[in-house]
């Protein structure tokens, strides 16, 4: 569809082109007659005529021929003109048109030259190549030669207006040619002859289709990177570079991208110097200020990524010159990414609950304290901190307080050490400490005595006061290893000692040590069989009731015969047997066994004497307890009330209500509970009283020093007196001496425990035992239980 693009109409401002006088014979013409018309006026006036105009004066005929002559040349001319005949015309447009053809042949643009009917008359070269048609085809034809009807009608039409306003016009046309559709730049004006009138039109054309797909493309291309410029999310601005003595000094915001003010958050910086936005940047940030000062002199563009203090960000930047001689960049703040970075890292790094380094760091400086005692000839130390009664916190007093009081040791840990050393969460309540340049062994202890003395102090942790000791293993490089894995090993293997040897202490390693650590791993394996193998058995240690002297009970305790360790001691396996959770299916052999021994014994004249078992907080998450208890008094027909259940405070604390409900079922059932190892745990009266505790068992921790330590007196003595305000029975255990029985009568103890009586001991001993501390025949057969005479004063 051939349209108009940028047409410019113009009035008359150039003159219009005219057409040359075409006819000499009409001059010729004038110019005779008006040579006979002179001639004769000069034969009349001055021969024929010469007496009646003797008395006028030669001036006034002079001027009278002027004006006469003038008329009638003026008529001729008029008379000449008036009759040229379009004839004439045409042919005065053909003579222009063959002068202007040799001209326009050299011309690049196309040039043509129509007649008033709008029929070419000219036709150049660069026109037949424009439009792929000969001068031929065309001349003496009009538009509709060239291009379809429709576009032909219009042109002529635009001609012929052009004519009749006589106007020049300046238009761009897309016309569709036999080369295709083709874009025209086109300049058009009529042609005038001498008398003015309109003879034709000169065109000239040039193509402007190429021309115009490149602007299409450059201004599509601008507009895409304007675009692109007004939406990247990267800032970008540009700086006028201020010199002095044709140094850069100083840089003046030119324009900003719409991110610039997102990026960075300044707004109207056009035309600040950044001297005056930032007055420091040269103190504060001079790397960022020295690139772009050698980037304006260098031209040499730079990448950069770093902080920028000025305005609290991280960025990362490319600096580079523009064709105009500006400083350019373009930024992106990473502030947000850095930030996650430093965060993935720290947490990499680091303990997310103490926020202590974690195992991975530890192992990086312990590498570091290594280097350095092997350049400055010391020694580096690698602690292995193990709390003793973490898992009691946890279990009892619940996760939030385990996390509470881990915090804490944290923290006092790091007063413990100089900022050199490292302290570091390994995982649940073991932390590794890097200790850096200690010079001697002494040195080490120091330490090491410097943070169980802190660890020992009282936590309070949430609004309780918390008391737990840590035990210490240590390696030392270059002795024990180089390398951290070995150090690690060590240390871990001389904790393990530290606690087997009574806990609250440290210990170096030992090469002897390692022999535990295979005997640990063996058992762990070995406990799976136990079982099946029956390696297990009870010993029962005698309880006995004060006031009568009498054996009322006994504690069952289990023993493991190992067939390569030997005898292992329940406080060694037990806490391997919770840890895999194989506490369940043993604690429920135990309760059967008791049970089943208690029935037998019953049944050989023990009448009375109850059993004691212990019970693992693993045993009543997992396992069904009532069903266990009831399926093994009923199994062995043994009285529930023989049967006495002992209870860590830590299980009836954790998850109280659903241990309320067991211990409900389980009292239901006829049977007595006692709280074992009271007083080492952390909770408040109000649970006995809700469980309906029989017993409470004092700790034999307190017995021990009961004579040396007046504090562990008051705390029994509280206990008695606080348990009978409540109508609780109390039992001591690990009564060894005479004194410590003395003391717990005089306390009011209800009934004893230990070696002083005696220590645990197999079925068959234990009721030789009983009968053989039995005063008579007669008070055998009491429901009292056995008397012992010799304990009852
Ligand atoms: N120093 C000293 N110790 C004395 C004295 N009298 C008794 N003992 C010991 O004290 C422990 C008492 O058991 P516990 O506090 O329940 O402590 C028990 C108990 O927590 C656990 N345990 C033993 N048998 C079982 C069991 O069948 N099930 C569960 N869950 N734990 C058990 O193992 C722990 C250790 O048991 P044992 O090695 O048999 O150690 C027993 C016993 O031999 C004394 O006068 N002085």
């Amino acid at each position: 569809m051939p349209d108009y693009k940028q047409s410019h109409v113009t009035a008359q401002d150039p003159p219009l082109p005219s057409v040359a006088p075409s006819d000499p014979s009409g001059s010729i013409r004038v110019v005779t007659i008006y040579g006979v018309a002179a001639a004769a006026w000069f034969g009349l006036t001055e021969g024929v005529f010469a007496n009646l105009t003797g008395g006028i004066s030669g001036l006034t005929k002079g001027l009278a021929f002027v004006a006469v002559s003038t008329l009638i040349l003026a008529a001729l001319l008029r008379r000449t003109m008036a009759t040229e005949t379009p004839r004439d015309r045409a042919s005065s447009m053909a003579r222009l048109a063959r002068r202007l053809q040799a001209i326009s042949e050299q011309a690049s643009q196309a040039i043509y030259v129509k007649d008033e009917c709008g029929r070419y008359l000219l036709f150049n070269s660069a026109a037949e190549r424009m439009l792929n048609r000969t001068a031929d085809d065309v001349i003496g034809r009009d538009d509709h030669v060239l291009f379809p009807a429709d576009e032909a009608a219009e042109l002529m039409e635009i001609d012929r207006k052009m004519m009749a306003e006589r106007r020049i016009e300046t238009y761009d046309r897309t016309l569709t040619t036999r080369l295709g559709v083709r874009t025209f730049s086109v300049t058009k004006a009529p042609l005038l002859d001498t008398s003015n009138r309109v003879v034709g039109i000169i065109g000239v054309s040039r193509d402007i289709t190429e021309l115009l797909m490149a602007s299409e493309a450059l201004r599509r291309s601008e507009a895409r990177y304007r675009s692109m410029f007004e939406n990247m999310l990267s800032g970008f601005a540009s700086y006028e570079v201020i010199r002095e003595n044709g140094r850069p000094v100083d840089f003046r915001y030119l324009f900003t991208n719409p991110s610039f003010e997102v990026q960075t958050g300044l707004k109207n910086v056009t035309g600040k110097l950044v001297s005056e936005m930032f007055p420091t940047i040269k103190e504060t940030d001079a790397e960022i200020y020295e690139m772009g000062v050698r980037v304006a002199e260098t031209g040499q563009p730079e990448k950069h990524e770093g902080y920028f203090s000025a305005l609290n960000i991280w960025f990362v930047s490319s600096f580079f010159m523009t064709e105009d001689g500006l400083l350019a960049i373009i930024f992106e703040n990473i502030t947000e990414r850095k930030t996650a970075e430093q965060k993935i890292e720290h947490l990499a790094y680091h303990d997310s609950l103490t926020g202590l380094p974690n195992r991975l760091l530890a192992q990086d400086r312990m590498t570091q304290a290594a280097a350095h005692a092997q350049r400055d000839r010391t020694m580096a130390a690698l602690l292995f901190l193990d709390l003793d009664s973490f898992k009691g916190v946890n279990d009892s007093l619940g996760h939030s307080c385990g996390d509470d009081l881990i915090r804490a040791v944290a923290e006092r840990l790091s007063n413990c050490v100089r900022d050199t050393d490292t302290i570091s969460r390994h995982g649940g309540d073991e932390f590794l400490i890097v200790l850096t340049g200690p010079r001697t062994s002494d040195a080490i202890s120091t330490t090491a005595g410097k943070i169980l003395a802190q660890i020992a102090q009282p936590f309070d942790i949430q609004n309780q006061t918390l008391l737990t000791t840590a035990s210490i293993g240590i390696a030392v490089y270059p002795g024990d290893g180089t390398d951290f894995a070995t150090l690690l090993k060590k240390a871990d293997t001389a904790m393990y000692h530290a606690k087997e040897e009574g806990r609250n202490t440290y210990r170096f390693f030992d090469e002897r040590m390692n022999v535990g650590v295979a005997e640990l791993l063996r058992m762990r394996n070995g406990l799976r069989n136990a079982l099946d193998h029956d390696e297990f058995e009870l010993h029962f240690q005698p309880q006995i009731d004060l006031a009568s002297g009498r054996v009322i009970g006994a504690e069952a305790l289990i023993r493991w015969n190992h067939p390569e360790l030997g005898r292992v001691s329940p406080d060694r396996f037990i806490p391997v047997a919770e840890e895999s959770g194989l506490i369940v299916p043993i604690g429920e052999w135990v309760l059967r066994e008791a049970c089943r021994r208690a029935a037998a014994w019953q049944k050989e004249g023990l009448a009375g004497v109850t059993v004691a078992v212990n019970l693992s907080a693993l045993q009543f998450k997992r396992g069904n307890l009532k069903q266990t208890v009831t399926d093994a008094l009923a199994e062995f027909g043994l009285d529930p009330t023989c049967l006495e259940l002992e209870l860590t405070e830590s299980i009836l604390i954790k998850d109280v209500e659903e241990v309320l409900a067991t211990v409900f079922q389980l009292k239901s059932l006829g049977l007595k509970l006692a709280i074992d190892d009271f007083g080492t745990g952390y909770s408040s009266l109000s649970y006995l009283k809700r469980f309906k505790v029989d017993k409470l068992k004092i700790d034999k921790s307190f017995v021990r020093d009961l004579a040396s330590d007046p504090d562990d007196a008051a705390i029994i003595r509280t206990i008695i007196q606080m348990a009978h305000s409540l109508n609780l029975r109390t039992i001591a255990e690990g009564v060894e001496d005479q004194e410590m029985l003395d003391r717990l009568r005089l306390f009011h103890c209800d009934e004893i425990q230990g070696y002083l009586i005696a220590r645990p001991m197999p079925i068959d001993d234990f009721i030789a035992f009983v009968r053989a501390h039995s005063p008579s025949a007669s008070d055998s057969a009491s429901d009292r239980g056995t008397a012992i005479p010799i304990l009852v004063r």
